[in-house]
C-alpha cells in the first residue's frame, strides 16, 4: 500500500490505530499537575537531605575559593604593584600565593562536590525508576489499555532523562551559579554602592525576562513529553506488531506517521528552545549593556576621585564572572522546565490508582472447592453495557464451555472471573467470598487464567513452567511436563527442561506453547482454570495431545473454558451458548443438541468442517 504522503488519500493522524496518544492536558489539569511535580521532587529528594546539605556545604566552600581570585588581584594591583615599585615584593607574593591557594581548594571542593551530588542523583533516579516501574506494574489492565505501553516506556526512559540532566549537571550549576551571583553581588555592593546599583538595576528587565521564558519553555516543553510518547508508541506499536505491518505492507504508512510525530517533537523542542534562546541571549545584552555603563559611570567617579582604578578593574573582573554565571543559569531555568514537564507526566502515573484495590480486609475462602458465582453482574468498559445483570452458577469441578458469537461478552465473563476487572454492580464469587474481598495473592493462587498467546518469557523451559508455582523442586517441574505430555518434545532439546526457549530455534509452535501453558497450571494446581482458546487451528496429532493435556489439567478443577474447538467442547460438562452478554442456551454439549438450537448449528459445522 502507497502511503498518504504519495497518494495524498489520508493524513497519517488518521491512521493511527493504537499509537493514539491523544490526551492533550487541559490548562486546569496541568495546573495541578505542576503542583504535583514539586511535590513529587521534593518526595524525591526528602531521603537524601543529609548528603545535599553536605554537598551544599562543599559547595559554600568551593565558591569562597572561587571568588577569592579576583580579591587577590585587586589586592595585588592596589597594593602590591605600589610596594613592588618601592622595593617591597611582600604583598605581590602574598596576593600570588593566595590566588593559587584559592585555586588548588577550589580544585579539591570541585571534585568532592561533583562525587557527592553525582551520587546523590544516581540514587534519586534509581528511586524514580524503581518507583514508576512499580507502580505501573501494579495498575489495573483497564489502565495499560488506556495508557498503552509505548507511554508507560516514554516515561521510563525519556522523561527519567531530562531530570537526569537536571540533576546531574544542572543542579551542580545552579548550586555554583546562585551561590556566585549571591557572593558577588555582595563583593559588588561592598566595592562600591553606587556601582552596584546600576548592576541590580539590570536585574529589573531580567525578572520580566524570567517570566516570559518559564511561560515560553513550559508550554513548549510539556508539548515535547507528549509528543515525545507519541513518537514511542508508534516505536513500539510498529515494532511489536512487525509481522503483521510486513504482511500488510504497513511500512510506508508507519513511516510517514513517524515522520509527522517526530516532526511534533521536533517543533515542540524548537519552541522551548526559542524561549531558552531568547532568554540567553537577552541576559548577555543586559550584561554587556551594564559593563559599558559601570566603565563609564567608573571612570567618572576615578576622575572625581571616589573611587581607585583598582576597584574599576575588580568590579569589571567580577561583573565577567557575574554575568557567566546568569547565563549557566538560563540553562539550568531550561532544563529545569524541561525536567518540571517530565515530573508532571511521571506524578500522573505515580497518582493513578488501580482501579482494581486490593481488599483492606481480605477474607480467606474456607473451602478450595472452586465454586463459581456471578450474581447480578453489570459490567461494560464505557457507558455500554456488555454484560447487563448476568447471573451464572457454576458447581465445583463442573468444567464449563462458552461459545457465542464474536463480541458476544466470552472473554469478558472470564476477565472478571480473573478480577482484572469489578463489576459495575452485583458480585463475583468464589467459594461464597466476593472476589474483591480476596487478596490478590490468594485469587491468584486459585484462579489461573491461560491466555490465548501462552506467551513464554526469556529463560529456561523449566523456568517458564516454574511460573505456575515459584517455589516448586526440579522433580515438580519435571512431573508437571511430564503429566501434560510435553516429554516427547523435551527429549529433542539439547539441554531438555533447561533449554532457552528464546535460543531455541526461538519459538515453539502453537501447541507447544500450550502444553508449556498447561504445565503452569498443573504445577499452580489451582481450583478455578480460565481458558481462553486459541482459536488457531492445530494440526491433528497436536490438537490430540493439546486435547489430552487438557484432560490431565482440568481434572478435579472448575473450569471455565472459551471453546473454540468441537474437542474441547466434547469434554465439557455444560456449554453456555451466550449471545450480547446474555445466556441463550444452557445445558450438556448431547442436551443442546438434541435441542436443535444455536449450539447445535455450531456443532454441526464444525463436524462437517472434520470431515
Ligand atoms: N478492553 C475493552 N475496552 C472496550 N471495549 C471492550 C474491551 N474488550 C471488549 N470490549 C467490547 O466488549 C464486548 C464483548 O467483548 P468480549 O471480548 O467479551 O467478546 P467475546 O465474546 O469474547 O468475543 P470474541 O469471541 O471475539 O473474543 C465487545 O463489544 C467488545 O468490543
Amino acid at each position: 500500500m502507497a502511503d498518504s504522503d504519495t497518494t495524498g488519500l489520508l493524513p497519517a493522524r488518521d491512521w493511527r490505530g493504537d499509537a493514539d496518544e491523544s490526551t492533550e492536558d487541559s490548562v486546569s489539569v496541568n495546573m495541578a499537575l505542576a503542583k504535583n511535580s514539586r511535590t513529587l521532587l521534593a518526595s524525591l529528594l526528602r531521603p537524601y537531605k543529609k548528603r545535599a546539605l553536605l554537598a551544599m556545604l562543599i559547595i559554600l566552600v568551593d565558591n569562597a575559593a572561587n571568588v577569592a581570585g579576583p580579591l587577590f588581584v585587586a589586592y595585588a594591583l592596589d597594593r602590591g604593584v605600589g610596594s613592588a615599585q618601592l622595593g617591597n615584593w611582600g604583598p605581590l607574593v602574598i596576593a600570588a600565593g593566595g590566588y593559587i591557594g584559592a585555586g588548588a581548594l577550589g580544585a579539591v571542593t570541585t571534585y568532592f562536590f561533583l562525587t557527592v551530588s553525582g551520587k546523590l542523583s544516581q540514587d534519586v533516579l534509581f528511586d524514580l525508576r524503581r518507583r514508576v516501574f512499580r507502580h505501573a506494574q501494579g495498575l489495573s489492565i483497564s489502565f495499560h489499555e488506556r495508557y498503552t505501553s509505548g507511554r508507560v516506556i516514554s516515561r521510563l526512559t525519556s522523561d527519567i532523562e531530562s531530570i537526569q540532566a537536571l540533576l546531574e549537571t544542572a543542579l551542580n550549576d545552579a548550586l555554583t551559579a546562585v551561590l556566585s551571583v549571591a557572593t558577588i553581588a555582595v563583593i559588588l555592593v561592598y566595592l562600591d554602592v553606587p556601582l552596584a546599583l546600576v548592576v541590580l538595576a539590570g536585574f529589573v528587565p531580567l525578572v520580566y525576562l524570567t517570566r516570559w521564558a518559564g511561560r515560553q519553555q513550559r508550554r513548549g516543553y510539556r508539548k515535547t513529553r507528549t509528543a515525545i510518547a507519541r513518537v514511542v508508541v508508534h516505536f513500539v506499536e510498529s515494532m511489536g506488531s512487525i509481522r503483521a505491518v510486513q504482511a500488510f505492507r504497513r511500512e510506508g504508512r508507519n513511516n510517514s506517521i513517524l515522520a509527522e510525530e517526530d516532526g511534533a517533537y521536533s517543533d515542540a523542542n524548537a519552541s522551548a528552545f526559542r524561549g531558552m534562546a531568547g532568554f540567553s541571549g537577552a541576559i548577555r545584552l543586559v550584561g554587556n549593556i551594564t559593563t559599558v555603563i559601570v566603565l563609564v559611570f567608573g571612570s567618572w567617579r576615578i576622575v572625581n576621585g571616589h573611587i581607585e582604578i583598582g576597584v574599576l578593574a575588580a568590579y569589571l573582573l567580577y561583573l565577567r564572572r557575574f554575568y557567566g554565571p546568569l547565563d549557566e543559569l538560563a540553562q539550568v531555568f531550561n532544563a529545569y522546565q524541561s525536567a518540571a514537564a517530565a515530573l508532571e507526566k511521571l506524578s500522573g502515573v505515580l497518582n493513578e490508582e488501580p482501579a482494581v484495590r486490593e481488599p483492606q480486609h481480605p477474607v480467606v475462602p474456607s473451602t478450595r472447592a472452586g465454586h463459581v458465582m456471578f450474581d447480578d453482574v453489570t459490567f461494560g468498559y464505557g457507558q455500554v453495557p456488555v454484560l447487563p445483570r448476568f447471573t451464572l452458577d457454576v458447581p465445583p469441578g463442573q468444567v464449563v464451555a462458552l461459545v457465542g458469537a464474536t463480541g458476544a461478552g466470552k472473554s469478558t465473563l472470564a476477565k472478571l472471573l480473573a478480577r482484572f476487572y469489578d463489576p459495575k454492580s452485583g458480585a463475583v464469587s468464589l467459594d461464597g467470598v466476593d472476589l474483591t474481598s480476596i487478596a490478590d495473592t490468594d485469587l491468584r493462587e486459585r484462579v489461573v487464567m491461560v491466555t490465548q498467546e501462552a506467551y513464554l518469557f526469556g529463560g529456561s523451559l523449566a523456568d517458564n513452567i516454574r511460573l505456575g508455582r515459584p517455589d516448586a523442586s526440579d522433580e515438580e517441574v519435571r512431573a508437571a511436563a511430564s503429566a501434560v505430555g510435553l516429554d516427547e518434545f523435551t527429549a529433542t532439546l539439547p539441554d531438555g527442561l533447561d533449554t532457552d526457549v528464546r535460543k531455541r530455534g526461538g519459538r515453539l509452535s502453537a501447541g507447544q506453547r500450550q502444553l508449556v501453558a498447561f504445565a503452569r497450571v498443573f504445577l499452580a494446581s489451582p481450583s478455578v482454570v480460565i481458558l481462553d482458546e486459541a482459536t488457531s487451528s492445530l494440526d491433528v496429532p497436536s490438537e490430540r495431545a493439546v486435547q489430552r493435556a487438557l484432560e490431565t489439567v482440568l481434572r478435579g478443577r472448575t473450569a471455565l473454558i472459551i471453546a473454540h474447538r468441537l474437542s474441547t467442547v466434547s469434554i465439557a460438562d455444560r456449554v453456555l451458548v451466550m449471545d450480547q452478554g446474555r445466556i441463550v442456551e444452557d445445558g450438556t454439549p448431547d442436551e443442546l443438541v438434541e435441542q436443535g438450537g444455536r449450539f447445535a448449528d455450531l456443532h454441526e459445522g464444525w463436524r462437517e468442517s472434520l470431515v
